[in-house]
């Protein structure tokens, strides 16, 4: 291996602080993935700009460097945003192309796809958004490609004759206006090549490029290296035994303390104080009146009626699968504790007491909507379930799913891990399963005579709607009725799209609902084949 200068482990960088590998000085290209540029200037107010081997011109100045993240800010695109001027959608002002090297690359975390076409007329779904406020071109982009897409992402062709373009995005979004979700500060996370990991993890080795710009793993060896690994071996044992004894320290002490545990404290410290209180095991015993009255049983445990000491009586749920630490628990709690909204059920309490762990919820005195809609004889008080409530319900459910989506800016990830970037679109299509069952007032799959004759309900309702035929539900009573279940019906149709590309967002989701009915276009058929009931 041709030798180059080693690399030092980390680096001061002017107002950014202390900053090590996978960035580096430009003065030291080999030691990094990226490397930023006027580091020495010593002076306050000076900016960092990170050096891109690009064609694209432009100054990208550092904001925050952490772990393997980096933010910039590009000038230039931050110019053209501010003045409203349509020259930012141009290929000048696009994601630049960030280098390669053997020790990894970057890319930009959060980017959407904006296309610039001269014809106003394309047939382009129905997830697609034009913005015609441009003199020379129009501007297509498609609702459902916010999270990044593949670079091999199959775009329809009739946008074949557009030019296509990369930008970075805001978090919270107006889709129908670009200069609103294009962001001129961009998220790169740096990926390290797999020769790199590996030379990090097992050998503890330290990557940098030789003179030749071929990857290299520096690794300590020798007399000098033996005595670094046997005193490796010694701190390694040191910190087993400091562990052990931890541990033994805070079993005893959170058997003494049962109101607290030592790593939720921290995570509790980390998300600031929550909004909603904390009760023990026992408090929940004396809420619930020893879990007397169940009102139902979910996929994560038993849900229990309560009354709290100032009256309010409550939805207790006693988590029965524990999984984890309880890091994710307290996340969650901690990020629902921030919500706020008229369609979410609001978060009161929680529970977190060894491995017991509840959630307190406000108490929704019509119970669950599966009631209502199922059953033939529903009624909420002395009124029946009627179709303007249905639509309702399902407008206030999309709206509550919006919020959740985009509105309250917790990170996806973060508000659970269940949900995610990908989720978002199933959770669109449960609700448009949802949606149909308001509709047809029964679950999707009804056998009707025996298992053999079984109706899939949303084909049967696609094959009405594309045929033209009356939809014939027993909730349509007059005109205004099949208005409100045919949108319903058009948009739960799209929201069970196979293809999760093809699905609205929910935003579209509320905007559909909220428009005619005659505005909105059939969707494909959605499904290939109905699921069929087990034996
Ligand atoms: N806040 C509440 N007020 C009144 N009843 C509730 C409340 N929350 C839950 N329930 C009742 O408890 C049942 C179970 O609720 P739970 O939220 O655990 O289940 P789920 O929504 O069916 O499923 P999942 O476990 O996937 O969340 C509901 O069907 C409902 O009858």
């Amino acid at each position: 291996i041709a030798k180059s200068e080693k690399c030092p482990t980390s680096f001061e960088c002017g107002t950014l602080g202390n900053i090590s590998f996978p960035f580096t000085h430009s003065k030291r290209h080999h030691c990094g993935v990226v490397a930023i540029q006027g580091c020495d200037d010593k002076s306050p107010d000076s900016q960092k700009s990170i050096v891109l081997n690009t064609t694209r011109n432009g100054t990208f100045l550092v904001i925050n460097i952490e772990y393997n993240t980096i933010t910039t800010t590009d000038v230039l695109l931050r110019d053209a945003l501010k003045s409203q001027h349509c020259r930012a959608f141009s290929n000048n002002l696009s994601l630049p192309q960030m280098p390669r090297s053997p020790l990894g690359y970057s890319y930009a975390k959060y980017n959407t796809t904006l296309f610039t076409c001269p014809s106003n007329n394309l047939s382009l779904p129905h997830s697609f958004y034009k913005y015609t406020n441009c003199t020379n071109y129009h501007i297509y982009y498609d609702d459902n490609h916010k999270a990044g897409d593949p670079p091999d992402f199959p775009w329809p062709k009739s946008l074949a004759a557009c030019s296509k373009f990369q930008f970075a995005l805001k978090d919270e979004t107006n889709d129908r206006d670009p200069f609103s979700f294009v962001s001129d500060q961009n998220v790169m996370e740096v990926q390290l090549s797999d020769e790199c990991k590996k030379c990090m993890d097992h050998g503890r080795g330290q990557c940098q490029l030789d003179t030749q710009g071929n990857f290299c793993c520096l690794t300590v060896s020798g007399h000098k290296g033996w005595i670094l690994k046997m005193g490796l071996v010694l701190v390694a044992t040191i910190l087993l035994v400091l562990v052990v004894m931890v541990t033994l320290y805070c079993t005893r002490w959170n058997k003494k303390n049962p109101k607290q545990t030592l790593g939720i404290n921290s995570f509790l410290e980390k998300h600031g104080s929550l909004q909603i209180k904390r009760y023990t095991y026992s408090e929940m015993k004396k809420v619930t009146n020893s879990f007397r009255d169940k009102l139902g049983q979910g996929g994560f445990g038993s849900v229990y009626k309560g009354q709290l000491q100032d009256g309010r009586h409550v939805a207790v749920k006693i988590l029965s699968e524990l999984k984890g630490d309880g890091e994710d628990f307290i996340n969650e709690v901690a990020s629902m504790s921030r919500t706020s909204h008229v369609n979410i059920i609001a978060l009161l309490g929680f529970c977190f007491q060894g491995s017991k762990r509840a959630l307190v919820y406000e108490f929704m005195p019509n119970g669950s909507l599966e009631k209502l809609i199922y059953d033939e004889s529903s009624m909420i008080g002395d009124r029946r379930l009627d179709c303007q409530t249905l639509y309702d319900i399902a407008i206030g459910v999309a709206r509550g799913l919006e919020y959740l989506h985009k509105g309250c800016y917790i990170a996806p990830e973060v508000f659970s891990r269940n949900f995610g970037a990908v989720s978002h679109k199933s959770d669109v299509y449960s609700y448009g399963m949802m949606v149909l069952e308001m509709v047809g007032r029964r679950r999707n799959l009804k056998v009707e005579v025996d298992a053999s004759s079984e109706i899939y309900f949303p084909h049967w309702i696609y094959n009405r709607l594309v045929s033209n035929q009356e939809l014939d539900l027993q909730n349509i009573r007059n005109e205004c009725d099949n208005e409100m279940v045919r949108k319903m019906t058009i948009v739960s149709l799209w929201c069970i799209q196979t293809n999760p590309s093809t699905r609205p967002s929910i935003s579209k989701v509320v905007e559909m609902l909220e428009g005619k009915a005659e505005l909105l276009q059939l969707p494909p058929k959605p499904f290939w084949f109905s699921p069929s009931t087990s034996p």
